[in-house]
């Protein structure tokens, strides 16, 4: 094989042969196939790869790279620990591309699934020890016709859209850029998010962890929803005040939350959102590794095709958006 010369440039790269790949930390069968069916050929670090494809955290990420690596695949489409943990900071000469919209199928129809069991009152259904009819559930509503805003409309709130649609629901979509969102029935920039929280019936939460989403919902913005609003955060935790949201459930300003993440995450045993009945809480498994490896093996042999023919790469994190 010829090696020649390629100009690789931030979100798109041409090479002019197979490129080389080398997988970490350990050797994995479903993403050699997944980079051969792509078109790259599998390497270990010490050869000269071309690239690198991640499969685990930040903690064993090597220190050092080899010169040759001009991009490198992430396994999460939250990379916010990569970014503590300081691994993107160290090698500025890299293209880091997240898994960001490969698993926004699964966790669109996590959030659908808490969204309507809070609004069909399913925790208090759950929580009935004899026959209670629904006129006991003041909060028994219907998604049709319902505004969900949805906070962060990228992959995943983009995969959500349609299912929302199916219900005869609308969503208000807001962005960091605010350019129209398919689908959705408004598109607001996140400078002008205050005007969403009032406006929408529910939320769901899709935004990136970063500086700028850090406790995006707090008290202020709880007290600004309706009573009867439910809040699914599939996202990740530190976007919501934990302790604010406590408050607000507890005093049933709003109706209730449904969350795949938490601050702090494990939610620990004895924490109060584990005794809200209002609260549902499951432990970030909205993207099982089941359903995780095969959609980032797909995620993986999209970008390594991108990579071998001069596309642009999907999901390239952007160092200075902190996503
Ligand atoms: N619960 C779970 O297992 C999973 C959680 N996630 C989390 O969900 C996040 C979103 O995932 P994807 O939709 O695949 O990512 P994405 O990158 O496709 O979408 C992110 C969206 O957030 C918007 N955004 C960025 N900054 C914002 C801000 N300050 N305010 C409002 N919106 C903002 C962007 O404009 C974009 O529309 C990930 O960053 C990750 O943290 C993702 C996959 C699985
Ligand atoms: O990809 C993401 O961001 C996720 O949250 C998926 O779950 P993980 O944290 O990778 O186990």
């Amino acid at each position: 094989m010829t090696g020649r010369a390629f100009a690789p440039r931030v979100g798109a790269m041409t090479y002019e042969r197979q490129p080389r790949i080398a997988v970490g930390p350990a050797p994995d069968i479903v993403f050699d196939r997944a980079i051969g069916a792509g078109g790259g050929r599998v390497c270990g670090f010490d050869d000269r790869p071309d690239a690198v494809v991640w499969t685990a955290g930040p903690d064993e990420f090597p220190a050092v790279l080899p010169a040759s690596v001009r991009w490198v695949q992430l396994p999460a489409a939250g990379v916010e620990d990569w970014f503590d943990a300081g691994v993107i900071r160290a090698h500025p000469q890299v293209t880091w591309t997240s898994a960001a919209g490969a698993f926004a199928a699964t966790v669109a129809e996590h959030a659908l699934m808490l969204l309507l069991a809070g609004v069909r009152a399913l925790p208090d259904h759950l929580a009935a020890t004899s026959w209670t009819p629904s006129v006991f559930y003041p909060q028994l509503g219907t998604l049709r016709g319902a505004t969900v805003g949805i906070i962060g409309a990228g992959g995943i709130g983009r995969a959500l859209i349609p299912m929302l649609g199916s219900l005869g629901a609308q969503a208000l979509a807001v962005t960091r850029s605010g350019r129209p969102v398919p689908g959705a029935v408004e598109t607001v920039p996140v400078a002008r998010i205050d005007e969403v929280w009032p406006r929408a019936d529910h939320f769901v939460i899709a935004a990136p962890a970063t500086a700028e989403t850090e406790q995006l919902v707090g008290a202020d913005e709880l007290a600004a929803m309706k009573p009867t609003a439910w809040v699914i955060n599939v996202a990740r935790g530190s976007l919501v005040d934990t302790d604010a949201l406590v408050d607000a459930l507890s005093r049933r300003v709003i109706a209730g939350a449904g969350l795949d993440v938490t601050d702090p995450e494990p939610l620990p045993d004895g924490h109060p959102l584990w005794s809200l009945r209002n609260a549902m809480i499951t432990p970030h498994d909205s993207n099982p590794p089941a359903l995780r490896i095969p959609a980032f093996a797909e995620h993986v042999t999209e970008n390594v095709t991108r990579f071998a023919t001069g596309l642009d790469l999907a999901a390239v994190v952007d160092p200075s958006a902190g996503y």
